[in-house]
């Protein structure tokens, strides 16, 4: 939905001084030689729609720049970046205006809420600049107030208002538009520590619901890795690396990525999927014991995964006991599976299972939203995932 590539900013020279300082290796050092400042250096990246891509990386890494490059309220000094297809650094004030107005909230870390309007004025404020009638805004307004949970203090002043609250309804603000795309610039850093957590559950939820498209900027790992479908990691103007949470714990680019996710907590980021492997012997109820048989020959295992026809584990059964079982019929089968075997969803955090696994011989089974088999997770892969990895250099 929004792609954008080879992003350049230069700040401080006029852009045609600029360009042709950005060609080289060392184009940080020219532009600063010229007197300007290179804020986002080579940038490309992908937003899917529907997705919570979070930009992050330290302060002055570029992250403000090059959220405010999507909707332009930083000009790109070069590069492409188009919002559904459309060339967003060649639109003409107008269709500008437009994409800003009807496509595009942005949420901020400070951003200041009318003092005399009450919350529901302050909600409906961008709704106005739009132009919707009073009535349909003030509607809009109270509906989103109630999504942030605030449905009860659409008359109250802001003064009246904690600074968490007040965060919501800057969220409120945005969901009360139609906007499609959200551009969140450290909505949550001044919050306390249970509050943000609270906003970014809710934001969660909301996403959920509505599946808007949300570029989402934090300086906080631990926030990107809670929230982030793909997190990009930011360095210097650059983009260091893109990718799933669990990806960058498991394959960090670089020692900066490496050295920057070593203090997270991994069991709370890495899931099943982070750690599945091939499942081993499967056998389905309607298969021929003959053939099951030949399998079981063939590979040494504690157990083998039952699938119905549908491919839903239904357990694991005994290969001592299996081959009997599949002689005489589906009734002996399904009394020779293992009693009280553990399934979760691939989507769970190894924190929530990883006390099964000592339960039993045989590894966990991950299974999709109904039911079906998708891999095992066995104890020993659980461990060494748990394991920072070792530094890039160090395998090189
Ligand atoms: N208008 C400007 N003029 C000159 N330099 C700027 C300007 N805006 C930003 N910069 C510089 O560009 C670099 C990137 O800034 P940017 O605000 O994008 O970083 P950031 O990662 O969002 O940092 P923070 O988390 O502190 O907001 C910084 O070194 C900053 O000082």
């Amino acid at each position: 939905m929004i792609e954008a590539s080879h992003l350049s900013k230069v700040y401080g020279l006029a852009r045609n001084r600029a360009l042709p300082l950005l060609t080289g290796d060392r184009r940080h050092e020219a532009v600063r030689h010229a007197g300007g400042f290179l804020g986002a250096d080579d940038v490309s990246f992908t937003v899917r729609r529907g997705e919570l891509f979070v930009i992050m990386g330290l302060s002055g890494s570029g992250k403000s720049t090059v959220l405010r490059m999507i909707n332009r309220l930083v000009e790109p000094t070069d590069g492409r970046l188009s919002i559904d297809g459309q060339d967003v650094p060649a639109m003409a004030a107008g269709d500008l205006r437009e994409l800003r107005n009807r496509r595009i909230s942005m949420v901020f870390q400070h951003f200041a809420l009318f003092p005399h309007r009450t919350i529901r004025e302050n909600t409906a404020y961008g709704l106005k600049v739009r132009g919707v009638p009073v009535r349909e805004r003030l509607e809009r307004a109270d509906w989103a107030l109630r999504r942030v949970g605030l449905g009860d203090r659409g008359d109250a002043r802001p003064d009246a208002l904690s600074g968490g609250m007040k965060q919501r309804v800057g969220l409120a603000r945005a969901l009360a538009t139609d906007a499609d795309i959200l551009l969140m610039d450290e909505p949550f850093s001044a919050l306390d520590p249970l509050i943000k957590r609270e906003m970014q559950e809710l934001l969660l939820t909301l996403q959920a619901e509505d599946q808007r498209t949300i570029v989402f900027v934090t300086h906080d790992l631990n926030e990107a890795m809670r929230i982030g479908h793909r997190i990009m990691v930011m360095k210097d103007g650059r983009v260091v690396q893109c990718d799933t949470g669990p990806d960058l714990l498991s394959a960090p680019a670089d020692d900066y990525v490496s050295d920057f996710v070593a203090d997270v907590d991994r069991s709370r980021v890495l899931t099943a999927a982070s750690v599945l492997r091939p499942p081993w012997c499967t056998t389905r109820l309607s298969d021929s014991p003959g053939e099951v048989l030949r399998r079981l020959e063939a590979a040494e295992m504690n157990g083998v995964f039952v699938l119905d026809k549908l491919d839903r584990i239904l357990g694991v059964a005994r290969d001592d006991l299996l081959a009997n079982a599949l002689r005489n019929g589906e009734d002996d089968l399904r009394n020779c599976l293992v009693q009280d075997y553990d399934t979760v969803p691939v989507d769970r955090p190894l924190v929530e299972f990883c006390h099964l696994a000592g339960r039993h011989t045989v590894p966990i089974a991950a299974v999709d939203e109904h039911g079906r088999l998708l891999g095992v997770v066995p104890r020993a892969a659980i461990l060494s995932s748990l394991a920072s990895p070792k530094k890039v250099t160090a395998h090189a």
